[in-house]
């Protein structure tokens, strides 16, 4: 099997090392439009398999596609990461552009090909892919609610003093500081509902820590975060590639789903060979149910823009 992931900066290349070092496939490619770049990645990767023991091929590539041939999964990460102060919907006329290049080149040698798109601003960059390719929904899936629901369980981890892997914990909506939707009233501490062991004000000021999480990494470090983007990309790549049927929140097509049509937004959903393989409608109440509804709005007007852009 061969996965590939494009753009070898940091998101790309720390997705790169989680697959390699999971062994998720025989051989990884790295790709960045950046001379020599992908490959210098990639020999510096291919030169900890002695050190750790793992037995997967990485090669890097300067946009040459014909080696993606035959990828079973692709990882987009290519394009600019925000400064501080800026938002990801900034990002929309530089990525634009660069996300449906890339889709567009990756399906020419790997048809049946599933995208697991990365770069911001990420809901609409996922509907860029799925208009511009026309592949299957199930095969786009954009990464965003997977590390939102990551950050949320590590902000309840901070308050509960309690471990994040036993913590249950979901974010839906589009992957932006004003439109993740951190489901609290949900979240449970191993099945205990975690709003038990919280006041309101807890309750509220971990839902704010946690949408503006991203933002908070970009002021402390200068650019956008890697870590926990790349561990993300590769448990999503893990759970598809390894028929896993996990349930992680993704940014994907719905058409009718939780009220909404012709977008791409976070749900739960179930991961596994197909892709997205299934959508689990969550009871939300009138709330969440009007907050989900709006940050469609948002994410759809950010969606109109790519005509206006003429990226659509
Ligand atoms: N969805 C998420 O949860 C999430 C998380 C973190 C970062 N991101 C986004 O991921 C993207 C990458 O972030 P980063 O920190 O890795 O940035 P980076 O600048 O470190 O790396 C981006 C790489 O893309 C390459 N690139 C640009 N145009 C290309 C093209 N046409 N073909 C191939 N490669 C190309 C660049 O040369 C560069 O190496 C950003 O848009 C960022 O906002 C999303
Ligand atoms: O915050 C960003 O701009 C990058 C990414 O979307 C993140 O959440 O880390």
């Amino acid at each position: 099997m061969k996965i590939t992931v494009v753009g070898a900066g940091a998101v790309g290349a720390t997705t790169a090392d989680n697959i390699v070092r999971s062994e998720l496939a025989e051989e990884v490619v790295l790709l960045d439009i950046k001379e020599g770049f992908a490959e210098g990645k990639a020999q510096d990767m291919s030169q900890t398999a002695a050190l750790l023991g793992f037995d997967s091929k990485i090669i890097g590539v300067t946009n040459d596609y014909s080696q993606t041939a035959g990828s079973t999964v692709a990882v987009i990460t290519s394009g600019l990461p925000r400064k501080p102060g800026m938002t990801r919907e900034e990002l929309i006329g530089t990525n634009a552009n660069i996300v449906r290049n890339v889709a567009e080149n990756l399906l020419k040698h790997s048809p049946d090909i599933i995208l697991v798109v990365v770069s911001n601003p990420m809901d609409t960059m996922t509907y860029l892919a799925l208009k511009a390719t026309g592949l299957p929904k199930n095969r786009i899936i954009g990464m965003g609610g997977t590390l939102d629901s990551s950050r949320f369980r590590y902000q309840l981890s901070l308050r509960l003093g309690a471990s994040p892997a036993d913590l249950n914990a979901i974010v839906i909506g589009g992957h932006g500081d004003t439109t993740m939707i951190p489901l609290i009233k949900h979240a449970t501490w191993n099945s205990l509902p975690v709003t038990q062991f919280l006041t309101d004000e807890e309750q509220k000021q971990i839902v704010a820590d946690t949408m503006v999480g991203g933002a908070t990494l970009t002021k402390l470090i200068g650019t956008s975060a890697w870590y926990a983007p790349g561990a993300s990309s590769a448990a999503v790549v893990a759970s598809i590639v390894r028929d896993q049927k996990k349930l992680f929140t993704a940014s994907v097509y719905l058409e009718g789903e939780y009220g909404q049509e012709d977008i791409n937004l976070g749900v739960p959903v179930v991961l596994g060979k197909n892709g997205w393989e299934r959508i689990l409608e969550l009871p939300l109440d009138e709330d969440e149910k009007a907050t989900f509804a709006k940050s469609a709005d948002a994410v759809r007007n950010m969606n109109n823009v790519l005509k206006e852009i003429g990226a659509l």
